[in-house]
């Protein structure tokens, strides 16, 4: 069988990620919920004219948050799928892992009530 070119692998690829991508939106509770906050943020965006600068650390901020709580779920179906019996290191395992998107959603917080708080008041 004739190796595919780099190009037909990478498209592959782009098509697994996105397939990934909508999965995990269609299947995480957590998930659903922060593209939710997105959209309204995104709408807030628009409504307040933010700047460019305002923009960017926006736009950071929610692919920031996507992107870690998605790795978040990696790890806990890893995690499930390794150990789905009770266990203190699956257990600090995972914990470390939500820490992780805590940290992320407060820095996020944080970039939001700057960008908006003296919009607002
Ligand atoms: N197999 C396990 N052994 C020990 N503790 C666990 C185990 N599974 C889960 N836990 C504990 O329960 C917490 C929640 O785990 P869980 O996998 O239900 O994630 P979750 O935060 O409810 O995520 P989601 O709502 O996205 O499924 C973990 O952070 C951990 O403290």
């Amino acid at each position: 069988m004739p190796k595919e070119s780099f190009l037909v692998n990478r498209i592959k690829s782009v098509g697994f990620a996105f397939k990934g991508a909508i999965l995990l939106i269609r299947t995480e509770a957590s998930i659903k919920i922060q593209v939710f906050i997105a959209i309204v943020m995104t709408a807030a965006g628009f409504y307040f004219d933010i700047s460019s600068t305002e923009w960017i650390l926006q736009i950071f901020a929610i692919a920031l948050v996507l992107g870690i709580e998605g790795m978040n779920t990696a790890v806990e179906k890893i995690a499930d799928y390794i150990q789905p019996e009770f266990d203190l290191k699956i257990g600090f395992i995972k914990d470390i892992s939500a820490g992780a998107v805590m940290l992320v959603s407060i820095a996020s917080t944080i970039i939001g009530l700057i960008i908006y708080l003296p919009k607002i008041f």
